[in-house]
């Protein structure tokens, strides 16, 4: 019997030291040897602190950036937004590496290399897993492999330019019921803040155009995600103790209340849809409908109920704050550049009159809209060269898009200045390598929504400036920010007048 315990006692005391000898390689001797693995190759960066790797010093630099007002005419907002890499870069060069608590993160800018990254034929790199993730759900942002292929497959139709084309009316009613509401408000002299009213009207837009007529339910799904939104970012950038997401804690308590209410209201809506098919018809024009139809069609598994709820989170929060935020800042641009917003209302004026434009107007316009932002991540899957660096499995590579699109070597020494023009003969010319320019990202994961997104806001802009002309307010303060999305801290005060 005593010997049966000292058995299990020695049994406990090696599984426990194995434990602690995992615990002590990840968290102290991995980021060392990796550290001296790097250095090896020329990439240096700040040093690795236990456990917090740089978050420590991220989140010091990004709360003394906050403070920041920049100048308004200034568009190297990387000292507010990056402020890491701001102070880093000039220290360790362009590609570094730094610490996400124990995990690496190489970042990349020269253009070849991210094509290599972005061009991922052979799979070597997969999407960072935002974890909790409720809002993005398992859908085409974040799948890897067969499973993201078949989906895309499936999807592609649904954004073809001729499916799009029906849409163009429902965003122009949504456009013209904010034009009514600012019109009332511009007759009063009261100023209007332009980024909380293209938030409504691109959440609106995307409620129209993913749910037609169930747009009231889809409507209440959005704003469930919107809550749960908030709560992921708020928890991003902090150390996630394992288990901590099971906690009753009052922040997860209210994200599994949301999270099956968004769940139950999406999946009510795909049923109804479902149901209420004509009997000769399809499932109409709204995306949901497309894709519903396009899993029924497509040769092959259809897609289940998971799956659509999943992509119906994934056009919420792909589709939503990005758009707004490129209305946002355009008009912003439209502001500091008054000779512009002349110049774009005349085209305007001359492609479609005071028509609501359509698929074809629209394609006349040139308008150039030149400052869309994001960071994209990916993680290296399993060793790998790139260009001549040899990156260990488990490094996260990071592009810090803003600093490729604001690089003085890819873009000249007026990298800085708005200057539409560099785009004249075409985006592949306007810097000095063709893929320096990646709002949508390249390859085979490039946006999938680019055309819904670029037809969307040059509608919005072009029923604008039909009617009003643009004012930036002194109120202003140039504070941009990243919410995962970049948007003005203050939102974006402005006086709008009828033309
Ligand atoms: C100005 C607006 C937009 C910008 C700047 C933008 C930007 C991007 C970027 C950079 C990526 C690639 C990320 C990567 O390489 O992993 C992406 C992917 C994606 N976008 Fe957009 N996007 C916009 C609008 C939209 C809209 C309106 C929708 C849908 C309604 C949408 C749906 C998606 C989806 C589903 C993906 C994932 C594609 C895949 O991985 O296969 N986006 N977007």
């Amino acid at each position: 019997m005593g010997c049966g315990w000292g058995v299990v006692v020695a049994a406990l005391v090696v599984v426990v030291a194995a434990k602690l000898w995992q615990l002590t390689w990840a968290l102290f001797w991995k980021p060392y040897a990796l550290t001296k693995f790097f250095r090896s190759q020329g990439i240096r960066g700040p040093s690795y602190r236990f456990l917090y790797g740089s978050l420590g010093e991220i989140k010091d630099l990004k709360r003394d950036a906050k403070k920041l007002v920049l100048d308004s005419s200034s568009h190297d907002i990387s000292p507010r937004i990056l402020p890491h890499y701001h102070k880093w870069f000039p220290q360790y060069g362009e590609t570094l590496v730094y610490w996400h608590g124990s995990l690496p993160r190489v970042t990349v800018t020269d253009p070849e290399l991210v094509k290599q990254i972005l061009s991922n034929k052979l799979g070597f790199y997969v999407k960072l897993k935002f974890k909790p993730s409720p809002v993005v759900g398992n859908g085409l942002v974040l799948l890897d492999g067969p499973l993201w292929a078949r989906r895309r497959r499936l999807l592609r139709p649904a954004f073809s330019m001729e499916k799009l084309k029906p849409m163009m009316s429902k965003i122009g009613s949504c456009t013209l019921d904010m034009v009514v509401e600012w019109g009332k408000r511009a007759s009063k002299g009261d100023q209007i803040d332009a980024s909380s009213g293209f938030q409504r009207l691109t959440a609106d837009i995307i409620c129209h155009t993913a749910f037609g007529s169930s747009y009231r339910q889809g409507k209440q799904a959005f704003l469930a995600m919107k809550q749960l939104q908030r709560l992921t970012v708020a928890k991003l950038g902090g150390v996630l103790i394992p288990g901590s997401q099971y906690l009753q804690t009052p922040s997860n308590m209210e994200t599994w209340k949301l999270e099956r209410l968004l769940e139950n209201s999406l999946m009510n809506i795909i049923r109804n849809k479902i149901a209420s098919k004509p009997q000769n018809g399809g499932y109409g024009d709204d995306l949901l409908g497309m894709m519903i139809e396009a899993s029924e069609t497509t040769q092959g598994a259809k897609m289940n109920m998971n799956e659509i709820v999943d992509e119906c989170k994934t056009f919420f929060f792909a589709g939503h704050e990005t758009t707004s935020n490129l209305l946002t800042w355009t008009i912003f641009l439209l502001t500091m550049n008054k000779e512009w917003q002349q110049k774009l209302r005349e085209e305007v004026f001359k492609e479609c009159g005071m028509e609501i434009p359509d698929a074809d107007s629209l394609s006349k316009l040139e308008l150039k809209v030149n400052l869309v932002l994001l960071e994209t991540l990916r993680v290296a899957s399993q060793d790998i060269k790139l260009g001549r660096l040899d990156i260990p499995k488990g490094t996260i590579l990071s592009i810090p898009i803003v600093k490729i699109h604001r690089s003085k070597e890819m873009w000249g020494d007026d990298a800085n200045e708005f200057k539409p023009m560099r785009f004249v003969n075409g985006v592949s010319m306007a810097a000095t390598h063709p893929n320096a320019f990646l709002p949508f990202g390249m390859g085979p994961r490039v946006c999938i929504g680019q055309n819904f997104a670029m037809m969307e806001a040059k509608s919005v802009l072009a029923l604008l400036l039909q009617r009003f002309s643009f004012t930036l307010s002194p109120d202003y303060k140039h504070t941009p920010t990243n919410n995962l999305t970049l948007q003005p801290q203050y939102g974006l005060p402005v006086f709008v007048n009828p033309v």
